[in-house]
């Protein structure tokens, strides 16, 4: 990174953060002047302390009132206390609006954001940002201001009393200082240039850990553990080796910034300085006793303003990700004055092209119809489009070319819930979230009875596995609910039969079930099939053979379509892949077909 990058980043950070807390900005600076002003009174008594010390010093044979110097610094210490308490109050008052409206709109924001973008790398991005980040922010605008604030009152007040008490002693007692600033800086520097090398040591290991654990299944499979781990164990050793050549300048020179900063060094430089200046006559032995009381106690605050520092920097990456949330491209909603609603459900693609952010193309020039109760399958070499194609139907992206249209309708002209009322799916990745059973098949209907629930999940093929469950229906997925890939696949089923739509996208529904769940499954899919307009996804050509149209997709654009035996006889793509999956042989043995969705 250059230090132009770096500027650059700093800035964006810096915005970041800025951005984020623009909200409650003003409530935190006063929040701040509040608890800078309260420490400062709090302090007050101290200096009291000194002045009635000298009082008594100098009118020795007079006797003393000390009473209403008391009484002030009584009244500054509980003034002091009241505004550090306000300041606290007005920060979490403000923190707790900051984060509630940032959840509310990282909901909202994620109610609308494509489909597609809830993959594997969305849901932890959604976790951190959820989760650890608003952890982060809720320490920074509820605890950070006022600490910061406290801690610049305490040393502004010692500054100020003390300088104004006597400028030689102040300037001493402030060496221990400005040395602690000077070691600091070096340490800044020494590990800074080791800091590059320990971040991509760290990245390596992070790497090394991902794959060591993800992929230990394939590497032992197939023998090559030992491999895998001289890997993770090669950056783990680089990791150890990158740190102690930046931890090694870091901790020499920390070890002596905060042994210049801890209150008997300070202590001591008074002192001592201060026996120097009664020696040559410049001040009384009286005058030494503000800096032996105030000057230690100003390395705390300092202390916690360096660690507060820290902490700042990990608050500019959390508001950069809540920001990175917040700012994910959304769908074009449904503009109320364009809403329509679809005439029927018939599906048609026009023209269709869709580019991924890479600039990768993957459909190109699709046009086709999906009538009313037919079905039609969709089947292709790896790659060919066909998950990119269906899931367009389901709006997990809109095209970048051309429209979908149902019921006549442009898909960006319909209310999302209206979409899902009229689109069904099951998709190869099935996600179940951490709720009763009861719930995951009622997700789109939550108003759905108990009765509606276990019909859907009896024709579902699931209703018997739920009842053997500890909890049956109230069971919670992922504690008392641990269900087979297969079986989730027969509980999204039960979801989109409860939802009944009319139109169903069925993308490699069978992916993950055994042979005994596989049967079940065709069998709940093709009742559940029927009568409806499906478009089913399958490799397996055997599976879809009596579709009433078949859409041979290759490259991204549809090569050939019709039925299976105009394809065969065709002698295309789709025929070639017949051939290679050896179905006739399949289909002679009656292994394939039997109760598919698709027929
Ligand atoms: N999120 C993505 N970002 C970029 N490119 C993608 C993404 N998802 C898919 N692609 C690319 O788009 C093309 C079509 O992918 P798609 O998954 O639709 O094909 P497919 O026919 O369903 O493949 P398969 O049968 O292997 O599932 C492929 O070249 C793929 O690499």
């Amino acid at each position: 990174m250059t230090a132009q990058d770096a500027a650059g980043a700093a800035t964006g950070q810096r915005s970041a953060l800025s951005l984020v807390l623009r909200p409650i900005q003003g409530r935190l600076v006063f929040a701040t002047i509040l608890a800078a002003t309260g420490t400062m009174l709090a302090l007050v008594p101290l200096a009291g302390i000194a002045h009635v010390a000298r009082l008594a010093w100098e009118h020795a044979d007079t006797p003393m009132h000390p009473g209403s110097i008391f009484r002030g610094a009584l009244v500054s210490l509980l003034a002091g206390v009241l505004l550090m308490l306000a300041g606290e109050l007005l920060a979490h008052m403000a923190d707790n609006r900051l984060t509630r409206d940032l959840r509310i709109e990282a909901a909202r924001r994620l109610a609308q954001v494509p489909l597609g973008w809830f993959g594997a790398r969305a849901s932890g991005e959604v976790k951190q940002a959820l989760q650890d980040d608003m952890a982060t922010l809720h320490a920074l605008s509820a605890h950070f201001c006022t600490a910061a604030g406290r801690a610049v009152g305490a040393i502004a007040f010692c500054a100020l009393y003390l300088y104004a008490s006597d400028w030689r002693m102040a300037a001493i007692a402030s060496v221990p200082f400005v040395g602690f600033f000077l070691f600091l800086r070096h340490a800044m520097r020494a590990s800074g240039a080791n800091m590059q090398d320990f971040v991509a040591r760290m990245g390596r290991i992070n790497s090394a850990a991902v794959e060591f654990t993800t992929g230990v299944p394939v590497l032992k499979t197939f023998g090559g553990t030992r491999r895998v781990h001289a890997g993770y164990t090669a950056a783990v050793d680089g990791f150890a080796q990158a740190f102690t050549e930046f931890t090694r300048p870091l901790v020499a020179s920390m070890a002596h910034a905060h042994a210049m900063i801890a209150p008997v060094t300070v202590l001591g430089v008074v002192l001592a300085s201060g026996g120097l200046f009664i020696a040559w006559g410049w001040i009384t032995p009286l005058d030494v006793l503000p800096f032996a009381l105030l000057a230690p106690g100003a390395c705390a605050p300092v202390l916690l303003l360096h660690t507060l520092l820290h902490d700042l920097q990990a608050a500019h990456g959390a508001a950069q990700r809540v920001r990175a949330l917040l700012g994910i491209p959304l769908l074009d909603q449904a503009v109320p004055d364009r809403r329509q609603r679809p005439d029927g459900h018939a599906i048609r693609f026009e023209d269709v092209s869709f580019e991924y952010g890479t600039g990768h193309r993957a459909l190109s020039g699709i046009s086709f119809a999906l009538e009313p109760g037919t079905v039609t399958a969709l089947v292709g070499p790896s790659g060919a489009g066909k998950s990119t194609l269906a899931r367009m139907l389901l709006r997990f992206s809109d095209p970048t070319g051309g429209r979908v249209l149902l019921g006549g309708v442009d898909l960006r002209n319909i209310d999302s819930a209206e979409l899902y009322r009229h689109v069904g799916f099951v998709l190869q990745d099935v996600r179940l979230i951490r709720a009763s059973v009861f719930d995951n098949i009622a997700l789109g209907r939550p108003s759905a009875s108990p009765q509606e629930v276990e019909r859907a999940a009896r024709a579902a093929h699931i209703h018997e596995r739920i009842l053997a469950l500890p909890r049956g229906y109230d069971s919670v997925v992922g504690e008392d609910a641990l269900f087979s890939g297969g079986e989730m696949q027969r509980v999204s089923i039960a979801r989109a039969v409860l939802l009944d739509a009319p139109v169903l996208v069925l993308d490699e529904a069978t992916a993950s079930a055994d042979a005994e769940s596989e049967a079940a499954i065709q069998d709940a899919l093709s009742r559940f099939a029927r009568g409806r307009t499906v478009l089913v996804i399958a490799h397996r050509l055997d599976s879809v053979m009596h579709a009433d149209r078949i859409l041979v997709l290759d490259g991204g654009e549809i090569v050939e379509q019709g039925r299976h035996a105009g394809l065969l006889a065709r002698g295309g793509l789709y025929a070639r892949l017949w051939r290679q999956g050896r179905y006739d042989e399949l289909v002679a043995s009656d292994t394939g077909v039997e109760g598919s969705p698709s027929c």
